[in-house]
């Protein structure tokens, strides 16, 4: 499973604006069907290596791609049969099924199968789940390659609702963008192989995948306060917090306090008793402060946030400090990363509804924090509507103690002073990148080690 790195997602009504913007600046609909349906035939010509082709065509656009592809297939000498649900409906896909001269067969349970299977029956124009019989017909071609065109058929490509494809893809042509369903559970994997076919389309980058991690040396000229100098707050659990620190100082900050803990988890790290936090927090070399990891709800956590709050600090704030803060955090915006789990994030925000980028977006605006929504299909969202979708991470880091890391590495970006969005997103990216460095076995103490 893989996306193409910082490439643009586009919603269903995000897509359709794109599609009327190319038609304003001269690119007609069926010009743009043209291109889709070239990228399908060359990805289906490599996928299939001469073996034969089955094309399942839709009634809408997607199908109007697959018979496109089907024509420019045939051109090319390959062995392709063409499966129709029912007569296309829109003008564009008539015209497209006008241009294929082979024979159409039915979509049933007489029809059959080919070593390459491409699925153009549904894409961004699915309104409902497809029907048991239609699934049940499909399912026969499940042990087939299967390449779906724009989504695998059957999902809700805005991610909204949880509807699975009864044919999983191995490689999913995405037009034009990604598509938030091939970035978010449960569908992103049953997208496969995700490529991405530009056809043209001046896509609006604010929502966007991962972009590839950049090793960034320090300045020629840098010292240990210029790279950044993070405060941990380590409260009653100081395993997790050190995990925090550990991580600060692994990702690049230059000078990391672990306040309230007498153990330092590396000798470079200054462990010390939490009579001295509010002196810290007057430090004005100290660009973040990160608390929460290891830190129980409580008031000693409410009074311990409120300190940070007043004191203007760019924050990252994690588990039970996030509740702590949520009342406080838009009245006064800051530099601030908040990094719920699931479970945090509903608890946080219990009102929001749509797919996860929905949630996380309208939690960045409410609070005026940068959200890192983590999980498997992890998302970075700002207030300002940028967005980062970090599928797929390295399930290594599905462990005890990953997320502490994470929120260190938020802590080391952010007090390098840049923005609190692209500080989030580096973060992340170090984290995978580290995690996928070390592989099996993985516990989060190896995420800090060299
Ligand atoms: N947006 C773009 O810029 C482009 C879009 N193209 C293609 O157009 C597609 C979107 O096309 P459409 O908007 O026509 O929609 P779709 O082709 O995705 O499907 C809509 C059709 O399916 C029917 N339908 C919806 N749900 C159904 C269900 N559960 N069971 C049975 N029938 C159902 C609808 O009545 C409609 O006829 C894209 O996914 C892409 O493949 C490409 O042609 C190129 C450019
Ligand atoms: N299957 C997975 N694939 C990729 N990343 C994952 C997966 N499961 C968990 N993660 C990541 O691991 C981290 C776990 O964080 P969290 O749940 O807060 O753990 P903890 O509280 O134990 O530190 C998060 O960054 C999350 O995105
Ligand atoms: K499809």
């Amino acid at each position: 499973m893989s996306v193409p790195a910082d490439a643009p997602i586009l919603t269903s009504d995000a897509m359709r604006e794109a599609e009327a913007a190319c038609a304003v600046q001269g690119t007609s609909l069926s010009e743009l069907m043209e291109l889709a349906g070239a990228a399908v035939a060359d990805t289906a010509w490599r996928m299939a290596a001469g073996a034969p082709i089955l094309i399942l065509c839709g009634p809408g656009n997607n199908g109007g791609d697959g018979y496109v592809a089907a024509r420019l297939l045939a051109t090319r000498g390959a062995a392709v049969r063409v499966a129709a649900l029912s007569e296309p409906s829109t003008e564009l896909a008539k015209a497209a099924r006008a241009g294929w001269s082979g024979p159409v067969e039915a979509v049933d349970g007489r029809l059959a199968p080919a070593p390459l299977i491409v699925d153009a029956l549904f894409g961004v124009g699915l309104s409902r789940p497809i029907a048991d019989d239609l699934a049940a017909i499909l399912g026969h071609f499940a042990d087939r390659r299967i390449l779906a065109v724009d989504v695998p058929s059957g999902i809700d490509s805005d991610g909204a609702a949880d509807w699975m494809p009864p044919l999983r893809a191995d490689v999913t042509l995405a037009l034009g963008a990604l598509k938030p369903a091939h970035v978010l559970l449960p569908t992103a994997p049953a997208c496969g192989r995700v490529l991405l076919a530009p056809i043209g389309i001046a896509a609006n980058k604010a929502m966007r995948t991962l972009p590839r991690v950049r090793e960034t040396q320090p300045e020629a000229t840098a010292h240990k306060f210029t790279r950044g100098m993070v405060l941990v707050f380590a409260g009653p659990m100081p395993g997790a917090a050190g995990l925090t620190a550990a991580a600060a100082l692994r990702a690049g900050a230059g000078y990391v306090v672990l306040n309230g803990s007498e153990r330092a988890p590396f000798s470079a790290i200054i462990a010390e008793s939490d009579a001295k936090f509010g002196e810290r927090l007057d430090d004005p070399r100290v660009g973040a402060v990160v608390i929460g990891p290891g830190f129980p709800a409580g008031d000693e956590l409410l009074f311990d946030v409120e300190a940070a709050l007043d004191s203007g600090k760019p924050l990252v704030l994690d588990a039970a400090a996030i509740d702590a803060a949520l009342p406080r955090l838009s009245e006064t915006p800051r530099k601030t990363i908040l990094t719920p789990h699931e479970g945090e994030f509903a608890r946080a925000f219990p009102q929001l509804y749509g797919s996860k980028i929905d949630r996380a977006k309208a939690a960045a605006a409410r609070t005026q924090a940068v959200v890192v929504y983590k999980g498997a299909d992890t998302v970075i969202a700002a207030p300002d509507g940028r967005l980062v979708a970090a599928w797929p991470g390295s399930p290594w880091l599905a462990t005890a103690g990953t997320g502490d890391v994470l929120a260190g590495a938020c802590g080391a970006m952010l007090a390098r002073g840049g923005d609190a969005f692209d500080a989030a997103v580096a973060a992340v990216g170090w984290h995978i990148a580290q995690a996928a460095r070390i592989g099996p076995g993985l516990v989060a103490d190896d995420l800090i080690r060299d």
